[in-house]
């Protein structure tokens, strides 16, 4: 059964899906890629979303994100409804807001460690302070990138550069970010690193994260796991196991076969 989270939680959601569809292409082509979920993401929460290939966890993402439009509904993010946003008030809205970290790093080559964490100040016009610098100094010794900082990308591995681009993330200190597959690339040890610290980023920092992922290991980090299955929110669970999430997943996959 899926619960009322409102009522879970007093604190105002940081997104909010109300009734949203999202349909892509016309007619007999039609695909509905969402298909009315409602659900509140609760603030300092980690969250995951599940589901099977092409239940529609990316295009949640980037609903909630304000990266899509929906079809039908509303999506509420930091107060305000995406929909009656127009596209540079919107731009604004997710910059001050949101931020990503995607399977596949998203650094920019010719940047250093330290330029690519300050990107987001630098896209937003905005002046590092002398307490957000203090809050990225922490954040790149917790990261252990306090020696790479002036390194390129390419000369990192892969788990460093995954570090750098939540560094990234949680340096302007956004309302949620959304990461999307983030361990996607990384061998299982830096899996483990990388998802900790989203654990940690939201145990200690208050900091809101959902995360895209098909692994059940990734998943069992989170604090609430939210299914998804042909369009619609089938489960909503608090922490699980790995075991206990493969299984959830087996159950809708055989459901939708
Ligand atoms: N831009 C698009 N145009 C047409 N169809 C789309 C588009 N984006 C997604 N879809 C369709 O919408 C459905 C949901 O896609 P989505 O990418 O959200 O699924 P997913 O759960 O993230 O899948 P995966 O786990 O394979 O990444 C799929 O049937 C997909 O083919």
């Amino acid at each position: 059964m899926i619960s009322n989270s409102l009522q879970d939680n007093e604190i105002r959601p940081v997104v909010s899906l109300r009734r949203v569809s999202r349909t892509y292409g016309e007619g007999s082509g039609a695909v509905i890629a969402l298909d009315g979920v409602s659900v509140d993401i609760r603030t300092g929460d980690f969250t995951a979303v599940m589901g099977p290939s092409g239940s529609g966890k990316s295009t949640l993402m980037n609903v909630a994100a304000g990266l899509d439009d929906v079809s039908e509904g509303d999506v509420v993010l930091g107060g305000a409804v995406l929909s009656q946003l127009g596209d540079d008030a919107r731009t604004r809205l997710r910059r001050s807001q949101v931020g990503f970290v995607f399977q596949a790093f998203n650094l920019v080559p010719t940047l250093s460690v330290d330029e690519n964490i300050l990107l987001p100040f630098e896209l937003a016009g905005r002046r590092v302070g002398a307490e957000e610098r203090q809050w990225i100094d922490h954040l790149v010794h917790t990261l252990g990138l306090a020696d790479r900082v002036t390194h390129r990308p390419s000369e990192l591995s892969g788990g460093q550069q995954q570090r750098v681009a939540i560094a990234r993330a949680l340096a302007s200190r956004p309302a949620v970010i959304f990461a999307d597959e983030p361990t996607g690339n990384l061998d299982s040890r830096s899996s483990r690193e990388v998802l900790t610290l989203l654990r940690t980023a939201a145990r200690e920092y208050g900091q809101s994260i959902v995360m895209v992922s098909h692994d059940p290991v990734a998943a069992s980090y989170a604090d609430r796991i939210l299914v998804i299955a042909d369009g619609r929110l089938v489960g909503d669970h608090g922490p699980l196991s790995p075991q206990q999430i493969a299984d959830l997943l087996i159950g809708f996959e055989v459901g939708a076969a």
